[in-house]
């Protein structure tokens, strides 16, 4: 056990995700179970900065696991990417005598937690919560669950009107690098096409694939597009030349924005965020320190926070091909 951990601060940072407040109360539930302090920082890296805290005790996460967002909020600090804003958020942590800190959020908070680790020697412990479900070592990311149920549903509902008219529908969903989000909801909601960030399959193939469909039958289609999607295009442009090329349908735009950052945590996402907050406080108990709390195979996993944020996103090429074969 590591006697020098009294007191643990926890943070939201990056794009908010559902589950990141089941994942602040795991945390302060854990301290409090622990018998150590724990201290909320508002703002993410920015109240960190300013020193933005407030104690936590057991109650005051009381009535949050069901809420979206993040009570902590959340912000993209720019000032936290400089070694000046980093020093002042490290004088802000020893002056409050925090001892570690959690940080809940994506790659961008887990690159900024890394180095500020390494320049102040100061223990900290990632929980990664994402929709994008971007981070590598974990089988899920917090907040992914609710956001695909909430994709699929919205898409369910424009597949009535698109049937009712016989149209298509392109649908952008988030995903600025990722295709997760896509791919699965594309799957789950019946989609003819899906384009993400990760392949290129070109627009010409888009417009071949459509008129087969039609040929065969289709009289109605949905084309699932991540808004990283690599044709050149945005969905408008990608929305014209597909009707340039194609007199077979008429054309509908849908982006589905952030609606899908919002509502409340499905029960999966509710019970990760409980295993991964109690998994870090656990951790920084054991003396970890940079590393992430991560899900494999149900069991909680210590990644390293330099292989967690490795950017090598690759397709499920399974996925994609039940994809291929059930949009037949
Ligand atoms: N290279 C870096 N150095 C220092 N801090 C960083 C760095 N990259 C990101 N951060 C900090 O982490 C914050 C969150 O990062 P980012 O905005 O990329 O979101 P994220 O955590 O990746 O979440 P998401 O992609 O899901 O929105 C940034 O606003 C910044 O304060
Ligand atoms: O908060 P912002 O700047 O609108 O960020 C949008 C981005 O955040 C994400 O939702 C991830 O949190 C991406 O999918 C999306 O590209
Ligand atoms: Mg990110």
């Amino acid at each position: 056990m590591a006697e020098n951990i009294r007191n643990i601060a926890v943070l939201t940072s990056g794009g908010d995700a559902p589950g990141m407040n089941a994942a602040i109360r795991a945390v302060v539930r854990a301290c409090s179970f622990y018998k150590l302090d724990c201290t909320g920082v508002y703002r993410g890296y920015q109240g960190l900065i300013e020193a933005d805290f407030e104690k936590l005790d057991a109650r005051s996460v009381r009535n949050i696991i069901n809420k979206g967002g993040t009570f902590l909020k959340s912000t993209r600090s720019m000032e936290f990417k400089t070694k000046k804003g980093r020093k002042k958020a490290y004088d802000n942590l020893v002056a409050n005598n925090v001892d570690a800190l959690v940080v809940i959020g994506g790659d961008g908070t887990f690159t900024g937690g890394q180095l500020f680790s390494q320049e102040h020697n100061f223990p900290i412990v990632g929980i990664p919560a994402t929709i994008d479900n971007d981070i590598n070592g974990t089988d899920f990311t917090l907040g992914y669950d609710t956001a695909l149920n909430t994709v699929v549903e919205a898409i369910d509902k424009i597949r009535d009107t698109a049937s009712s008219h016989n149209r298509l529908f392109l649908v952008e969903v988030m995903g600025r690098d990722a295709g997760d989000i896509a791919l699965n909801s594309g799957i789950g909601a019946g989609a003819e096409e899906i384009l993400i960030p990760e392949e290129n399959l070109g627009a010409e193939r888009l417009i071949d694939s459509l008129r087969k469909s039609k040929k065969s039958g289709k009289t109605s289609s949905i084309i699932v597009v991540a808004e990283g999607e690599k044709s050149g295009k945005n969905i408008f442009e990608l929305a014209k030349f597909i009707e340039e090329n194609l007199d077979e349908y008429e054309i509908r735009v849908s982006v589905l924005g952030h609606i899908q950052r919002g509502g409340s945590p499905s029960c999966f996402d509710r019970v990760l965020a409980s295993k991964l907050g109690v998994g870090a406080v656990e951790a920084l108990m054991k003396g970890k320190s940079e590393i992430m709390v991560g899900i494999h195979h149900q069991k909680v996993v210590h990644v390293d926070l330099e292989i967690a944020i490795k950017d090598d996103a690759k397709i499920d090429n399974e996925l994609r091909r039940v994809a291929d074969i059930t949009s037949v």
